[in-house]
């Protein structure tokens, strides 16, 4: 046996172990314990709240100093800010110094806002921790129970199980566990620890009886007892691990990105282009340079990322109100084109709470659900059945199926004391979801005896004899048949169902080491089924993922007729369905898997293994869906890690399956993951109303320059340098912001998903942005400058430079230039909050922010227009209430314009604008039947071509052409032409 070397021992002192001087944790376990003043049956309650009080909570305190000053920096340094910079070094040196000042201040305005919307985002993801709280099992004053893993502290006595993540440094005690060092290591094929004392040479982590913080438990079970917590870790040691990883950018933000810088060389070139042409209408070299200034910093987009961050960091934190926690920011878009969700049923589609209602011995059928007077073998199924469980009911703790079995066991009466049995146990071999079975070795009356019980075909395949009202005989191929008889009428219930078989070992024969020898020649004693009611909420979350046009496939590790008549009972499958078992899976050729999943039809695959599910996901993603997958055991972490979205259970499921995940859902339900595809849906549709906001205003800003150029000298410039800098310094921002949290435009939910691959700025967009609300505020702006001047006594050609008669009206008159641009991005903020919808469907004064923002707005333009000490900055002259009129019908004109403009579209594509909305027409109902995607099929009844399906929507092209020419041929049933 290995010794720790003496001269690192500790004395043992009457006050608790200090926070700073920790044991050798490979000292022997007598001393280990002496050292830490603790037991095997762990630390009184009390003695580890005073240790949490020296020791501190067991978490990681973030190094390296504060971030903030960096980060800041950042804003001043990325392209945009330098190109602006630069503008501003030139109007410097250009002899305007006024227009480097507003370019400075525009520079540090937009630092200020990018930076604190940096934040806010970051905070957002932080504060989900708090909704993921770890725990951890230990053993205190010998009962087992969870606790908080920061309440951790060294000398307490933590339960380590599959799947579980371990908080704490540990040394172990009893048991053995495989762990994933790779947090640790970066390897991440998984080692074996154990309690069995080993020499091995070498570091701390190579060695055999550690365990350390930050590493993952991905089989078997121990105790441990800890050594070490928080910051004393080795994970709290490799100082790098505990600085925060930098944000990933998403693809969203990268596609931004590029956008901007794109817009921003165009607004070089704009600015460039202005120059000669400024020189050519009259204007001296100084002022063309500032004006080229003007119109770059005018175009430039720099708002636009940190207000993207921003809406992505709002999304989830919305998102983790309605339960779903996701880990990166670009999974909120992400979800909005899910296309596909592959859900497992217990716990997701069901609640996860099983009650016992049904048994089947070879006497047959016997409803437990009720008070019955249970006859022997029925008492003698439920001991073995419960006997067979590793739960603790006392303690809150266990599988649910293993609750519902002791639950059935005490109401018949046969039930052990858990404590008792975990005494009496001689081996374990835990469920394992691939072979579906688990299996214990249990002291019995002088004897050992192994109970197993799993899927009822697993069991069977295992067994060779039947145990017949009392006495065991042979398994004849007709009991086989009667069996799966049972089976088949328990599940076609929706009952879930387990087998459960048992074998006495001679007696003084020691149950045996291998599984294999374990489990052969059993003993079927019965079936017993459960109920597991379907979640309330999750028929309607169907119903609106169909509508949604997304498909739903369920995965189960259940027999397929269980899973069957679930799935039937919320609606997935009614537009047909195939039930495909995990043997049937794994005889099929990726071609075949392919077509499968191809035709659009919601497949049940039953009794599929982890692996299964990484195949699925990964043919589905290779037909161009994106795909939602849950899981919950350890397994299941691959295939969570390769679906687009990786949804783990964040009640049930194991900490590994939620390390792995893209998102974790805090109540386990469905319905949460179709109200995040909804909420990322919302953020980025919010995303594109705030791009077509942004962009909209350059156009009025652009063209009173160009109608001055083109008038060759007839028409002043209607717009100065410096108010263009206003309404990028002071109107804009927070109407944007605002728009970010617009709620859902009604059809958000009717409409197919985004196709993979859609670029965020579309051309219908710039198109929206520039071509009408841009052109339309131009016009209006323009319109309302001329008028001011002709009222003013003004005609074309006369001069209207300082110290001429016209001067203050044509001060006036750029002030309602101004002021019109102001206004006219008021009306152009309401009229994009909806993409189709009218205002009126979502309520015109529904999105408050908005209001705020734009009383912000105009409380900032009546400061340039009314405060004489900014006259002189702006080249702004107080407006008479005759010329205020003029400025304030532009927005509602703007939004009135975009208004009939979205009704005249609504008109012209009401049909697929909401097309699996409608209810099945009849010939809707027979493409349906045939199993088709729903919304190809509704599209190709309104003209979609084959072609344009499978783009868009990810249908292979047979599936497409099979549904364009479906298409057809109903169209001349009904005698309508063909779409
Ligand atoms: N604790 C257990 N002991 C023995 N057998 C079990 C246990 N839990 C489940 N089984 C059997 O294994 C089958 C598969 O279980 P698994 O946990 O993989 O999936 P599931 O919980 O039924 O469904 P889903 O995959 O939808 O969550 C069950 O149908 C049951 O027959």
């Amino acid at each position: 046996m290995r010794t720790g070397s003496p001269g690192t021992l500790r004395q043992a002192t009457d006050r608790p172990p200090d926070g700073g001087d920790t044991p050798d944790p490979r000292e022997p376990v007598a001393l280990l314990f002496r050292d830490l003043r603790t037991s095997a049956r762990g630390l009184a309650d009390r003695e580890a709240d005073r240790r949490q009080a020296v020791y501190g909570p067991n978490t990681l305190t973030a190094r390296g100093g504060r971030r903030w000053p960096r980060e800041l920096a950042q804003q001043f340094t990325h392209p945009l800010a330098l190109l602006l910079a630069l503008a501003a070094a030139l109007a410097a040196v250009s002899g305007a110094p006024a227009l480097a000042v507003a370019i400075v201040a525009v520079i540090l305005l937009n630092a200020a806002l990018a930076f604190a919307q940096e934040q806010q985002a970051e905070k957002a993801v932080e504060a989900l921790a708090a909704f993921l709280p770890e725990q951890a099992t230990v053993i205190r004053d010998g009962v087992r129970r969870d606790v908080a893993a920061t309440s951790l502290v060294p000398g307490d006595v933590l339960v380590v199980e599959e799947g579980e993540r371990i908080s704490a440094d540990a040394r172990l005690l009893s048991g053995g566990v495989e762990v994933d060092l790779s947090a640790l290591t970066g390897e991440s094929v998984p080692v074996f620890r154990s309690a069995e004392p080993v020499d091995v040479e070498g570091s701390l982590l190579d060695a055999r009886d550690l365990l350390f913080s930050g590493t993952a438990c991905t089989g078997g079970q121990a105790q441990a007892v800890v050594t070490a917590t928080g910051m004393h870790t080795e994970l709290g040691r490799i100082a790098a691990l505990s600085q925060r990883t930098r944000r990933e950018e998403s693809p969203l933000e990268r596609q931004v990105k590029r956008a901007a810088r794109l817009i921003a060389l165009v607004a070089i070139g704009v600015g460039l282009a202005f120059l000669p042409i400024g020189l050519a209408a009259g204007l001296s070299l100084a002022a063309a340079v500032s004006f080229a200034i003007g119109l770059l910093v005018a175009n430039v987009p720099e708002g636009l990322l940190p207000t993207i961050t921003l809406s992505l960091a709002s999304g989830v934190r919305d998102l983790a109100r309605r339960g779903a926690v996701v880990k990166r920011l670009s999974a909120v878009e992400t979800l909005g084109s899910t296309t596909v969700v592959c859900t497992d049923k217990t716990g997701t589609l069901t609640e996860n709470r099983m009650l016992a209602t049904a048994v089947w011995t070879p006497g047959g059928e016997c409803a437990v659900d009720v008070p019955v007077a249970a006859p022997p073998e029925v008492r003698l199924l439920a001991a073995a059945a419960a006997a067979c469980t590793t739960a603790h009911p006392e303690a809150g703790h266990g599988d649910p199926t293993e609750l519902a079995l002791l639950d059935l066991a005490d109401r018949l009466a046969t039930a052990r004391p858990p404590a008792q049995r975990d005494l009496d146990r001689r081996a374990l071999f835990r469920f394992d979801p691939r072979i579906k079975l688990m299996t214990t070795a249990d002291f019995e009356d002088g004897t050992v005896v192994l109970h197993t019980k799993g899927a009822p075909e697993e069991v069977l395949a295992h067994a060779d004899r039947l145990l017949d009202r009392g006495s065991q005989r042979p398994l004849t191929p007709a009991d086989r048949t009667e069996v799966v008889r049972a089976v088949g009428t328990l599940a076609a219930r929706g009952l879930r169902v387990l087998g459960v078989a048992r074998r006495p070992l001679p007696p003084g024969q020691a149950p045996p080491d291998r599984r294999e020898d374990a489990e052969r020649n059993l003993c079927l004693v019965g079936l017993i089924a459960m109920a597991d009611p379907a979640r309330p909420e999750v028929a309607g979350a169907i119903t609106l993922a169909h509508r949604a046009g997304i498909t739903v496939h369920v995965v189960t590790g259940d027999n397929g007729l269980t899973a069957a008549a679930i799935a039937g009972q919320v609606g997935i499958g009614r537009r047909g369905s195939r039930i495909v078992t995990g043997t049937e899976l794994a005889a099929m050729g990726e071609r075949e898997l392919d077509t499968l999943l191809a035709r659009g039809e919601e497949v049940i695959f039953a009794r599929t293994s982890p692996e299964a599910k990484l195949r699925i996901a990964d043919a589905l993603r290779a037909e161009g869906h994106t795909v939602a997958m849950t899981g919950d055991g350890v397994n299941d972490a691959p295939a969570l890690r390769r679906a687009d979205i990786g949804v783990a259970m964040g009640r049930s499921g194991t900490d590994v399956a939620r390390e792995s995940a893209t998102m974790v859902l805090t109540d386990d339900n469905f319905a949460t993951i179709v109200a995040a595809v909804e909420a990322g849906r919302r953020t980025y549709d919010n995303i594109r109303k705030f791009i077509v906001y942004i962009f909209a205003h350059a156009v009025p800003e652009v063209v009173p320059f160009l109608v001055f150029a083109l008038a060759g000298g007839t028409i002043p410039l209607p717009l100065t340098v410096m108010q263009i800098l206003a309404v990028d310094l002071g109107t804009d921002t927070l109407p944007a912001l605002a728009l970010g949290r617009e709620r859902a435009e009604p059809g958000l939910m009717d409409r197919p998903p985004r196709p993979r691959g859609e670029k965020v700025i579309q051309r219908s967009m710039l198109v929206r942005a520039w071509g009408f609300l841009g052109l339309v505020s131009a016009c209006l702006v323009m319109g309302g400058f001329l008028l001011t001047l002709t009222l003013g006594g003004w005609h074309p050609g006369d001069p209207t430079g300082p110290g001429t008669a016209l001067h203050l009206t044509y001060r006036q008159a750029t002030t309602v230039t101004w002021l019109g641009i102001v206004a006219c991005q008021i009306g152009t903020a309401f009229a994009a909050r909806t993409e189709r919808a009218s205002l009126r469907s979502i309520g015109v004064l529904s999105n408050r922010q908005l209001l705020v923002g734009i009383g912000f707005s105009l409380a900032f333009a009546a400061t340039i227009v009314y405060v004489p000490l900014l006259h002189r900055v702006f080249g702004t002259e107080a407006l008479s209430p005759a010329q205020l009129a003029i400025v304030a019908p532009f927005p509602f004109v703007v939004w009135g314009a975009d208004e009939l403009r979205r009704a005249l579209v609504r008109r012209r594509t009401a049909a697929p604008a909401r097309p699996v909305a409608v209810a099945p027409a009849p010939a809707h109902a027979a493409v349906a039947a045939s199993g088709h995607h729903p919304v190809a099929v509704l599209l190709a009844r309104h003209g979609w071509s084959a072609h344009r399906l499978h783009h868009a929507l990810g249908v292979s092209e047979q599936a497409a052409e099979e549904i364009v020419s479906h298409a057809r041929q109903v169209a001349a049933e009904h005698g309508r032409p063909p779409p």
